[in-house]
C-alpha cells in the first residue's frame, strides 16, 4: 500500500486547543493522508519521505478548524425580514415563507450558508433542517450534497414540527408534518445518510424543532427512534421568556423539566441556546453532559437575551458555539461569533470575569466537537486526529500591532483564512472556496431568494 502523502506547516503560531491549551509560537504540523501525524515547536523533522507539499506559513496562527452546532441553512434565502421582532413574532412572520421552499431553494441556500461559513474557517458545520412542505422533493439529500460539494464535515439534524396553531402550536397548519410521517421520514434519513465511522464525512441527527411546534408524542418517540439507531438527539430549547411561560401553561413546568419528562437530557442531546436556564436547570444539564450551542448574536438579534456560559462551563456542561440561521444572524459567519461570545457574556452577570479570548475559542472548536459528538476526531491539534484546521493570517494592517495571536484572532477583525484543511484535503485558499464557484452560488442565491419572495407573495 503506497505511504500516506504528507503534507509540512511550518514557521506558524500554533493554538492546539488539546486538554492543556499547549501552544507554540513558531511550530510545525506534519500532515499525513487524512491525520495530524506530529506537531510541535520549531521546523518539522528532517529527512520526512512523501512529501508533496510544505507551506511557509509565517505570519500565521494554526488553529483547529472551526465547528458550527447550530444553523437553518434555508434560511439564506430569507435575510434581512422582520428584523425588528422577538422570536415568536418573527417565526410567525416567517412561516408562511419558509412552508413555500422547495429542492432548488434549500439546495442554493444550502450552497450559500456553507460558502460563508468555509470561507472563515467553518470545517465541520451542521443544518438543523425542520420545514419540510408536501412535494418539495428530497430537501435532506440536497443539503447533504451541498455540504459534500463544498467539502465541509457535516451533520444534518432531521427537523420536525407537528404541533400547529390547531394543537396550541405557533407555526400554520400548512406548515407541519404529521407525527407519523415525520418520524418515517427521519428514520429513512438516518438509514440513508448516517455514517457512524471514525472520520465520517455526514452525520445524522434527529431533531424535533422546539416545544412550541412539536408535541409532546414526537418528542418522546423522537428520542426513542435516536437511542434505538445510535444517532445524536438536536432542538431548540430555553431560547425566550415566551418558550418558557409556553412550556408552563402547556405542561406545567419550564422547559429543562419538560426536556427531562420526555427523554431528552443525556450525553447524546445538545440543545440549541438555553438562553432562560436556573441553577437548578444548569445542574441538569451538566450532571446529564447535555451538550448546548451558543449562538450570541442571534440571540442579541431577537432580543432572546444572555445565555448563563461562563455558569455553565464552571458547572462541566459541554458548550459549542452556533451561527443561528441566517434569518436571524444575518452574517452568517462562525469567526465572528468567537469574539460576540466573549463580548457579550463580559455584559452578562458575571462581566470581566467572563469568557476569556482563549475559552471563546475552545468553545468554537474542541466544545463544537464535544456536543456533535465528534471530540474523539476532531477540535483539537493532537497526532492521530484528523487534519482539519485553519491557516489564519494575522500579520495583516489589521492584526499585526497585536502580541498574542489568540487575542488577535478572537478580539481583532474577523482574521483572513489563507488555507483550510478537512481531513487534509484543502477546501479554502486564500479566502476562496476551492471546489465550488462562489459567484455562481452568490446568483444562484440571488435568483432562488427572489423565486421564493415571488412564490410566498402570491400564496
Ligand atoms: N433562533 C431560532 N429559534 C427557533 N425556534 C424555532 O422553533 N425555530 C427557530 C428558528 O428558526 N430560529
Amino acid at each position: 500500500m503506497a505511504a500516506d502523502r504528507r503534507i509540512v506547516i511550518e514557521n506558524c503560531s500554533i493554538a492546539t486547543v488539546d486538554a492543556d491549551d499547549t501552544e507554540y509560537t513558531s511550530g510545525h504540523l506534519v500532515l499525513a493522508g487524512d491525520r495530524i501525524e506530529s506537531l510541535g515547536a520549531g521546523k518539522a523533522p528532517e529527512g520526512l519521505e512523501n512529501v508533496v507539499r510544505r507551506i511557509d506559513a509565517t505570519g500565521h496562527l494554526v488553529t483547529p478548524g472551526l465547528v458550527n452546532t447550530h444553523h437553518h441553512f434555508y434560511q439564506w434565502i430569507t435575510r434581512g425580514l422582520a428584523t425588528d421582532h422577538n422570536l415568536f413574532d418573527w417565526l410567525v412572520a416567517l412561516y408562511p415563507t419558509w412552508a413555500r421552499i422547495d429542492e432548488r431553494m434549500t439546495y442554493a441556500a444550502a450552497q450559500g450558508s456553507l460558502g460563508m461559513m468555509a470561507r472563515g474557517g467553518v470545517t465541520t458545520a451542521m443544518d438543523h433542517h425542520y420545514v419540510f412542505p408536501k412535494g418539495s422533493g428530497d430537501l435532506s439529500g440536497s443539503i447533504i450534497r451541498a455540504a459534500r460539494e463544498t467539502g465541509v464535515r457535516f451533520t444534518l439534524a432531521r427537523g420536525s414540527m407537528d404541533r400547529s396553531e390547531k394543537d396550541g402550536g405557533l407555526p400554520p397548519d400548512f406548515a407541519v408534518e404529521t407525527l407519523e410521517g415525520a418520524l418515517a421520514a427521519t428514520e429513512a434519513t438516518v438509514d440513508e445518510h448516517h455514517d457512524a465511522s471514525f472520520g465520517a464525512m455526514t452525520q445524522v441527527a434527529v431533531a424535533p424543532c422546539s416545544p412550541f411546534s412539536v408535541s409532546t408524542e414526537l418528542m418522546r418517540q423522537g428520542a426513542e427512534l435516536a437511542r434505538r439507531k445510535g444517532v445524536r438527539l438536536h432542538t431548540h430549547g430555553s431560547e425566550t421568556v415566551e418558550e418558557e411561560q409556553f412550556c408552563k401553561e402547556l405542561f406545567g413546568m419550564g422547559p429543562t423539566d419538560y426536556f427531562e419528562s420526555t427523554g431528552w437530557l443525556g450525553e447524546d442531546v445538545w440543545m440549541a441556546h438555553c438562553v432562560h436556564m436556573n441553577d437548578s436547570d444548569i445542574a441538569a444539564f451538566a450532571r446529564t453532559r447535555t451538550g448546548v450551542a451558543h449562538c450570541p448574536s442571534s440571540n442579541a438579534r431577537l432580543a432572546a437575551g444572555i445565555a448563563r456560559v461562563p455558569d455553565m462551563l464552571a458547572a462541566g456542561v459541554p458548550v459549542g458555539l452556533g451561527v443561528d440561521g441566517t434569518a436571524s444572524n444575518e452574517s452568517g459567519e462562525l469567526h465572528t461569533e468567537l469574539r460576540n461570545a466573549l463580548l457579550i457574556n463580559r455584559l452578562g452577570a458575571h462581566r470581566e470575569a467572563a469568557l476569556t479570548a482563549r475559552q471563546a475559542l475552545r468553545l468554537g472548536t474542541y466544545g463544537g466537537a464535544q456536543v456533535l459528538g465528534r471530540a474523539p476526531e476532531i477540535g483539537s491539534l493532537e497526532p492521530g486526529k484528523l487534519a482539519d484546521l485553519v491557516l489564519w493570517k494575522l500579520d495583516t494592517l489589521a492584526h499585526a500591532s497585536i502580541a498574542d495571536p489568540v487575542t488577535a484572532l478572537v478580539l481583532g477583525a474577523a482574521a483572513p483564512v489563507t488555507a483550510s484543511f478537512v481531513g487534509g484535503e484543502q477546501i479554502v485558499e486564500n479566502g476562496r472556496l476551492l471546489h465550488v464557484d462562489e459567484d455562481a452560488i452568490a446568483r444562484s442565491t440571488r435568483d432562488e431568494a427572489q423565486r421564493l419572495a415571488r412564490i410566498a407573495a402570491r400564496a
